[in-house]
C-alpha cells in the first residue's frame, strides 16, 4: 500500500520541476571520524578513572578524594553531554528551495490558505509599534491577499493594543500597495524607513510622513495608558473599545475579538482585496490556568478554525517580523511538494535571526547552537523554538495516523468555513471558543494544540509531535526569513535563560520526560537530540566543579591532575583543546559572517549560564516542585532604555542589576584570580600544577569584564557594591579553607 501510494505521487511528479533539495553536508566523514577519536579518548579517561575510584574506596576520606570524586562526576556530565551532542553531527544536511519553480508546480488559485498567529502579552515590555510592524510585515506577503489572515493573540489585554491594531490597519491600506508597487522587500514599515533615504515630494516620504503620524498617535495613547476621546474616529472604535469596562482586569476579562481588516469587504487604496487582520485577547478569569503562551496559541488555533480554518498556521512572536516577502511561497517548496510524504510532515521551521546585536555578539544573543547549527543535523527534522514556523493544522490534532474528535464540529481540520469571519454566528462561536473555561474536560494542551506544563511549550510540542511520529523540516534560506530583537541586556538574557532552565526541568521530571518516554518513542538519536536540551541546565555541575576545585586545589597546593611528563597529561589536553576547537569550527562553519570573537564571547556566556541561571533556574524549579514557590513566565523585554542601549552598542557588559545570580559568578572569577595570582607569585612546580594553571588562566581570561566591573568601573554597568561585597567575603572564605586543608 505504502508503495503504490509513492509510486504514484512519483508519477504525478514525474514531469514536474523539483521545489526542493537535499544535500548530505560534505563534513559528514569527519565528523563521524572526529567522534570516534574523541571517544576513544574518552574511554581512556574513565578507564583512568575507574582505576582512581577503586583507589578511593580502600582509602580514607580526604579532601583530595573529595575533589576527584567531583572531578568524576562533572567529567561524566561533561561525556553525556559531549554524547547527545553527537546526535547533530552523525547526518548534517543542507536544504535549498527552488522558490522559482513554484508556478509550474501549483496554481496560485490552488495555493493553501495561510492563518498567521502573533503572540503579544505586555504593551510595555512589547511597545504596540513593535508588534504592528510584524503585522504589517505578513500582511504584505507576496501570497494571495484572500488567502491570507493575520490573527493577534493580547494576553496584555490592553486597549493600548487594540488602538495600535485599529491604526495598523487603516496605514495597512497604503502600505500594502506600496510595498507591491516599490516591490520593497523589508516589509516591516519600521525597518524600511531605517534602510533607506527618502527625497521630499516622493509618495515615500509621503508614506512616511503617514507612518510617523501613526507612531506618534500610538505612543501618545500609550503614554497616557488609555484611549482618550480624541483619538476614537468612529462609532465602531468606540464601541470596540467599550469592551474595557470597569471590571476589566488584565487576569479578568471576557474575550475580546475584532475583525480589524475583514477581506471580504476591505480594499486597500489601489483596490485590491486586503488579508484578514483579527484581534484576539481570549478570556481570562483568575481561577483559570490560563498557560501562558500555549494556551494563547490554542485559543487562536480555535478562532481561526470558527472564522478562516487554514491549512497552514505561521506562528510569531511579536517581535519576529518578516524580511522576505516570499516566504510563505518557500514553505510551500517543502509543505505542497508532491516529491515529499506529507501526511507525517507536521513543520517547516525557520531560524531565529536577530537585528540589532552588537559586532561581537558580547552575550552570545545569536545563540548560534540552537538556532542554527543543531537543527541541521537532526534525523527527523528540528525542534520548533516558538517563531518562525509554519504548521499544518493537521498536526496540531493528533499523531499522523490517529484524529483526535473535536469538541465541537467547526474545530475540526477538515471543516470548511463558509461564513463570512464577521457574521454573527461566526463571532458567537469564536467568542465562545475563546472564553477562559472553554478548555475544560477538553484534549486541549495534552492531545490536541500547542502542549501544556511548561513554559518551554514549543521544546514539548514538538517533542511530543517527534514522539508521536511527525517529522519537521529545517529551512535555512541566504536571506533570513525572519528578524527578532534578542535581549540586549546580561540581566534580560540571563532571566531568559532561566526560564527556559525552569521550563526543561519541568519536561525532564515530567510522565513524558525524554529518559523514560522519549528514547522509545522516536529512537535513540532524536532521543539524544531532545536529551541534549533536556539536560542542557545540567551544565552547571561540571562549571561549577571545574571553575572552583582545580583552583582551589591550586591555592592548597594539591595536584588534581596528571603530571605534564605522564602520558594521560596528553590525554586530558586532546581533550580539551579537541572539543572547543571542535565547537570553534562548528560555529565558524554555521557562516553569516561568524568569528572568532563572536566564538569566545559564545564559550564565555557559556560559562557565565553555567554559574548564574542554570544554576538558579534549577533552585528554582526545585522551589516549585516542593510547593514552596509559584513559578510564572516572565516575558523577555523588548523595550530598551538609552543607557543599556548605548553600553550594548559599545560592546561593554552590563552588570548593573542587582541580582543574587551574580553572586557565584564573581566568586568563582575571584577564585580564579586569587589561585592564578598565588600560584605565579610562589612559583608553584608548572610541572606539576600545569594544568590547573591553565584552567586558572582560562578562567582569569573570561572573567576580565567582572574584575573591571568589579574594581574598575563608576558607570551604572559596573556590579553593585554589595554584590562585590559578598562574594569578595565568600571567596575569602573558601580560599582560606583551601590554603588551611
Ligand atoms: O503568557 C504569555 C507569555 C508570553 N506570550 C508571548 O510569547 C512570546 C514569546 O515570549 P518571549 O518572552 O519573547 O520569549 P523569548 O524570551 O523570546 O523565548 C523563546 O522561548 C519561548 C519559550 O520559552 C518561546 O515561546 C519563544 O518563541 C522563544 O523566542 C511573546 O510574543 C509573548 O508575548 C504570551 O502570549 N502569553
Ligand atoms: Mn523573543
Amino acid at each position: 500500500m505504502a508503495m503504490e501510494i509513492s509510486s504514484r505521487r512519483n508519477m504525478a511528479a514525474a514531469n514536474l520541476p523539483p521545489l526542493n533539495s537535499v544535500t548530505p553536508l560534505r563534513r559528514t566523514t569527519a565528523n563521524r571520524l572526529y567522534a570516534l577519536i574523541y571517544a576513544s579518548a574518552l574511554l581512556a579517561l574513565f578507564y583512568r578513572h575507574v582505576r582512581q575510584l577503586l583507589l578511593l574506596c580502600s582509602t580514607t576520606p580526604t579532601s583530595a578524594a573529595a575533589a576527584t570524586l567531583s572531578l568524576i562526576v562533572a567529567d561524566s556530565m561533561l561525556a553525556f553531554m559531549w554524547c547527545s551532542r553527537q546526535s547533530f553531527r552523525m547526518y548534517p544536511i543542507r536544504r535549498t528551495e527552488y522558490v522559482e519553480n513554484i508556478p509550474k508546480v501549483l496554481k496560485e488559485e490552488d495555493f493553501p490558505a495561510l492563518d498567521v498567529f502573533i503572540c503579544t502579552s505586555d504593551p510595555y515590555r512589547e511597545p504596540p509599534i513593535t508588534v504592528m510592524n510584524t503585522a504589517l510585515s505578513v500582511m504584505a506577503y507576496d501570497y494571495p491577499a484572500n488567502k491570507l489572515s493575520v490573527y493577534l493573540s493580547d494576553d496584555g489585554g490592553s486597549q493600548i493594543t487594540l488602538f495600535a491594531f485599529m491604526e495598523a490597519a487603516k496605514f495597512a491600506a497604503h502600505w500594502l500597495p506600496f510595498c507591491r508597487e516599490n516591490k520593497v522587500v523589508k516589509r516591516s514599515p519600521e525597518d524600511y524607513f531605517k534602510s533607506t533615504n527618502q527625497s521630499i515630494g516622493t509618495e515615500t516620504e509621503r508614506i512616511k510622513v503617514m507612518y510617523e503620524g501613526v507612531k506618534v498617535r500610538i505612543e501618545n495613547v500609550a503614554a497616557k495608558g488609555e484611549v482618550g476621546e480624541e483619538f476614537i474616529a468612529g462609532d465602531k472604535q468606540r464601541q470596540a473599545l467599550s469592551q474595557w469596562t470597569d471590571t476589566f482586569t488584565r487576569q479578568t476579562h471576557p474575550p475580546v475579538i475584532q475583525a480589524l481588516v475583514d477581506s471580504s469587504q476591505d480594499r486597500d487604496t489601489a483596490g485590491n482585496v486586503m488579508p484578514n487582520l483579527v484581534y484576539v485577547s481570549r478570556g481570562k478569569s483568575r481561577t483559570v490556568p490560563h498557560n501562558f503562551k500555549a494556551g494563547a496559541l490554542n485559543a487562536l488555533v480555535r478562532v481561526s478554525a470558527v472564522m478562516t480554518n487554514a491549512p497552514i498556521i505561521l506562528t510569531l512572536d511579536c517581535d519576529m517580523r518578516s524580511n522576505d516577502p516570499s516566504t510563505p511561497r518557500r514553505m510551500l517548496c517543502h509543505l505542497a511538494d508532491p516529491n515529499t510524504d506529507q501526511s507525517k510532515l507536521a513543520y517547516v521551521q525557520f531560524p531565529q535571526f536577530f537585528e540589532g546585536l552588537n559586532r561581537d555578539d558580547i552575550y552570545a544573543s545569536s545563540f548560534k547552537s540552537v538556532f542554527q547549527i543543531n537543527p541541521i543535523g537532526m534525523i527527523n527534522g528540528p525542534d520548533y523554538v516558538g517563531t518562525g514556523c509554519f504548521f499544518r493544522r493537521r498536526a496540531l490534532f493528533g499523531s499522523p495516523a490517529a484524529l483526535v474528535p473535536m469538541e465541537i464540529p467547526e474545530l475540526n481540520v477538515d471543516h470548511v468555513v463558509e461564513r463570512p469571519i464577521q457574521s454573527k454566528e461566526s463571532m458567537a462561536l469564536a467568542h465562545h471558543v475563546a472564553s477562559c473555561d472553554h478548555e475544560n474536560m477538553t484534549n486541549w494542551g495534552s492531545k490536541v494544540g500547542f502542549r501544556y506544563g511548561t513554559v518551554v511549550e514549543d521544546q514539548f510540542t514538538s517533542y511530543q509531535l517527534h514522539c508521536s511520529g511527525w517529522k519537521s523540516i529545517f529551512c535555512n534560506p541566504d536571506r533570513p526569513a525572519f528578524l527578532g530583537d534578542a535581549p540586549t541586556s546580561l540581566i534580560n538574557m540571563l532571566n531568559q535563560s532561566k526560564r527556559w532552565v525552569v521550563g526543561l526541568h519541568e519536561m525532564t521530571f515530567s510522565r513524558y520526560s525524554v529518559v523514560t518516554y522519549g528514547f522509545r518513542s522516536m529512537g535513540l538519536l532524536m532521543g539524544l537530540s531532545y536529551a541534549h536540551y533536556a539536560f542542557w541546565p545540567m551544565w552547571f555541575i561540571p562549571i561549577v566543579v571545574y571553575s572552583v576545585v582545580p583552583q582551589l586545589g591550586l591555592i592548597s597546593g594539591l595536584p588534581v591532575f596528571p603530571m605534564a611528563s605522564e602520558p594521560s597529561f596528553l590525554l586530558y589536553m586532546f581533550l580539551i583543546l579537541g572539543a572547543y576547537s571542535r565547537d570553534l569550527v562548528d560555529f565558524l562553519l554555521s557562516g553569516n559572517g561568524a568569528t572568532v570573537r563572536q566564538w569566545w564571547n559564545d564559550q564565555r556566556i557559556c560559562l557565565i549560564r553555567g554559574l548564574t541561571c542554570f544554576l538558579f533556574g534549577s533552585l528554582e524549579f526545585g522551589l516549585k516542585r516542593l510547593g514552596i514557590s509559584v513559578g510564572g513566565y516572565s516575558v523577555t523585554s523588548k523595550a530598551t532604555n538609552d543607557e543599556q542601549s548605548k553600553m550594548y552598542e559599545q560592546g561593554v557588559f552590563d552588570f548593573g542589576a542587582s541580582s543574587p545570580m551574580f553572586v557565584p559568578l564573581s566568586v568563582a572569577a575571584l577564585i580564579n584570580l586569587v589561585a592564578f595570582t598565588t600560584a605565579l607569585a610562589r612559583g608553584l612546580a608548572v610541572e606539576r600544577f600545569a594544568l590547573q594553571m591553565l584552567l586558572a588562566g582560562f578562567g582569569v581570561a573570561n572573567g576580565w569584564p567582572l574584575y573591571q566591573a568589579m574594581f574598575f568601573r563608576s558607570d551604572k554597568g559596573k556590579l553593585p557594591t554589595t554584590i562585590t561585597l559578598a562574594s569578595a567575603l565568600v571567596a575569602a572564605l573558601l580560599c582560606a579553607a583551601a590554603s588551611l586543608a
